[in-house]
């Protein structure tokens, strides 16, 4: 068709946010999904500690593989097919996962997901960035993020509002989340055909670099993208595991009902949903980038000791956690667009998600086999207590490598980080 307009209407840019997102949710909910039934894993079918770790590693792993070429899979064949494939292969996951009680298929299963969930994430931030270039990039992504961790939301009220299904066991509630994950799939279909129709129409920018990798130039990046990648590596480490296990550790620690367990991880994810975007759009004014990371950092530090030794309510260190879980994602991926250069930003991200995998990964694994060599259970919770430390080390190694970022971004090799946004 010739004669395309220029101007893309603001509502078809939201309505292509909105399927982008819903894969997003999809994703997330199936990620998070497994926690829930942790408990009856071990307790039914004999499954151990580190068995649930693997759920979690098998994901990342699969992630690290994929992230490998998925950029140059997505340059290639585009944005709608990819969000389409990745989509179909996500929703596939959820089936796989839910369809046996041997661990090798459930393994499969997650192996499967972190294969088509990774690359979808990445193909659908390429996606928006052609959507929203120059235009509200931001706050678009933050709003993507709101709707992917509602998913994470909704499954960890999922035991209060489909307790039903939960009073039948675990493989109806993997098969609520399977049936869940195929917004993964039809929020594909939905943005392919939204594509398709505007392309014909409207000039659609095109999103300048994918999250491929180029090891080439590697060691030419600053300290300051080092720093940032260690601590997006040792934040999400702490973080991602942590909430794998959390709902058998508030129970077994703790003593919470199955409820309660959810709705203080809920509570977590609720509180970064809305903070977020709204820390966004602050910075955006204020700058303070690294300073913002260091503060995330030191209000994390106490959180797993307080869960190991403390006697107060469960909701104090929760909510410090989910202050520092809205904090420094919301700074720390648009603090990579001011040190590293446009044209390496694709590698940049790449780099940094494929590291956040492989710290998951080994992370998850290290604290089940932990739990396992400790003996954690019901009967005997100080045996959480080493898994607690060794998430507190890496919250200390996080916090030394912002205090690095902070002193670097403050001298006169700074990259801008602490200006606001505009000022660069
Ligand atoms: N544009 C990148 C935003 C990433 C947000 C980040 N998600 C991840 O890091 C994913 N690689 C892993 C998601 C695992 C499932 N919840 C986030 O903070 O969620």
């Amino acid at each position: 068709m010739h004669n395309k307009q220029v101007t893309i209407p603001g509502w078809l840019r939201w309505v292509a946010l909105v399927a982008v997102s819903l894969t997003m949710f999809g994703s997330y909910y199936m990620y998070d999904s497994v926690a829930y039934v942790a408990k009856d894993f071990i307790e039914l079918l004999g499954f151990s500690q580190t068995n649930i770790g693997q759920l979690y590693t098998m994901y990342s792993i699969a992630a690290v593989i994929v992230l490998f070429f998925s950029g140059v899979f997505i340059d290639k064949y585009g944005t709608r097919v990819s969000m389409v494939l990745f989509g179909a292969i996500c929703s596939l996951a959820g089936f796989v996962t839910a369809f046996s009680d041997n661990l090798t298929i459930i393994l499969i299963g997650r192996f499967i997901l972190g294969f088509g969930s990774e690359p979808l994430i990445v193909a659908l931030t390429v996606a928006l960035a052609k959507w929203f270039k120059g235009k509200e990039l931001g706050f678009a992504l933050g709003i993507n993020l709101l709707i992917g961790r509602g998913g994470s939301y909704f499954v960890d009220r999922s035991n209060t509002w489909a307790s039903s299904i939960y009073d039948q066991g675990w493989q109806p509630v993997l098969y609520l989340a399977a049936g869940i994950g195929l917004l993964c799939f039809l929020g594909g279909v939905i943005y392919y055909f939204i594509e398709r129709w505007t392309q014909k129409r409207y000039v659609l920018g095109k999103a300048e670099e994918t999250e491929k990798l180029d090891f080439k130039g590697l060691f030419k990046y600053s300290p300051s993208f080092w720093y940032v990648v260690i601590l997006c590596l040792t934040f999400y480490s702490a973080i991602f595991p942590f909430r794998g296990f959390a709902p058998t550790f508030y129970q077994d620690a703790h003593g919470v009902s199955e409820q309660m367990a959810g709705k203080l991880n809920s509570v977590l994810i609720m509180a970064t949903m809305f903070a977020t975007p709204v820390i966004g759009l602050l910075i955006d004014k204020i700058g303070r980038r690294a300073l913002m990371m260091f503060i995330g950092s030191i209000i994390i530090l106490p959180v797993y000791l307080m869960f190991a030794y403390g006697n107060m309510s469960l909701y104090i260190p929760v909510t410090l956690m989910g202050i520092s879980f809205s904090l420094i994602p919301a700074v720390m991926w648009p603090s990579v667009a001011y040190i590293v250069e446009e044209s390496k930003l694709g590698t940049a991200y790449a780099l940094m998600t494929l590291l956040q995998q492989i710290g998951v990964a080994a992370m998850a694994w290290l604290i089940g086999v932990t739990n396992d060599v400790s003996g954690a259970s019901a009967t005997n919770p100080e045996g959480y207590i080493p898994g607690m430390w060794i998430f507190s080390i890496l919250g200390f190694v996080g916090l030394l490598f912002s205090f690095l970022l902070r002193r670097a971004e403050t001298g006169p090799k700074g990259h801008g980080l602490e200006e606001p946004s505009g000022s660069k």
